[in-house]
């Protein structure tokens, strides 16, 4: 078996290897750009982040054929305050609005990863508390202009600067950073991948 990794994000490559959960047969491949991450109408943020995954994770497994026994890892991130989905924020414009919508209160981060050998498809949700102190509009200028927060859910990086600005989680830190690693492994080791 090959375990590819359907992701272009290098923070999922990063946890994974960091993990240990990579085999010497472990592959990379990227998924095709082009999902359309439009949430459904009626879709909660769950059901909607948990979708993505599969269908990137699926997505990933027609670009993996050239492997032997392919099984693809697709992942999905979502920021959701006041029940509302917060994704990769459109422009700088768009992550100045995000961030002073998060300033002094908490959300929820969901990550979702899914894996599937072509037989069945197995994904789970995690979700974490985050609580941002206070931001000026200052902090929040000078955050953007560092074009950290322009690639990442809710324009904010809890590994980066975006660190500084978080007073609290309740959850999983590997998740918020996109790849929850012990749902990740359990999940692995249900395929016999570990
Ligand atoms: C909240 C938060 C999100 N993020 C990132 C994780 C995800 O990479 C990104 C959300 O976008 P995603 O669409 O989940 O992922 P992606 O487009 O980066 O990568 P791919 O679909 O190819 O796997 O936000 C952080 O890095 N740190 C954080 O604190």
């Amino acid at each position: 078996m090959t375990l590819v990794l359907a992701s272009q994000s290098p923070r999922r490559r990063e946890l994974l290897l960091q993990a240990g959960l990579g085999r010497a047969d472990f592959r990379f491949e990227r998924v095709n750009p082009d999902i359309d991450e439009t949430p459904l109408a009626d879709e909660t943020p769950e059901a909607h982040v948990e979708r993505l995954a599969r269908e990137k994770a699926l997505a990933g497994l027609s670009l993996a054929s050239g492997f032997e026994q392919p099984v693809v890892l697709g992942s999905d991130t979502i920021v959701v305050l006041d029940g509302r989905i917060l994704g990769k924020p459109r422009d700088a414009e768009d992550a100045c609005a995000m961030l002073s919508a998060l300033s002094d209160r908490e959300h929820l981060v969901m990550t979702a990863v899914a894996i599937s050998d072509g037989n069945q498809t197995r994904s789970t949700v995690v979700q974490t508390k985050v609580r941002f102190s206070v931001l000026s509009e200052d902090d929040i200028r000078l955050y953007v202009a560092s074009g950290e927060p322009l690639d990442k859910a809710g324009a904010y990086g809890i590994q980066g600067m975006g660190g500084a600005f978080v007073s609290a989680i309740d959850g999983s830190y590997s998740a918020v950073v996109g790849l929850p690693l012990v749902e990740t492994r359990a999940l692995l080791q249900s395929f016999s991948l570990l």
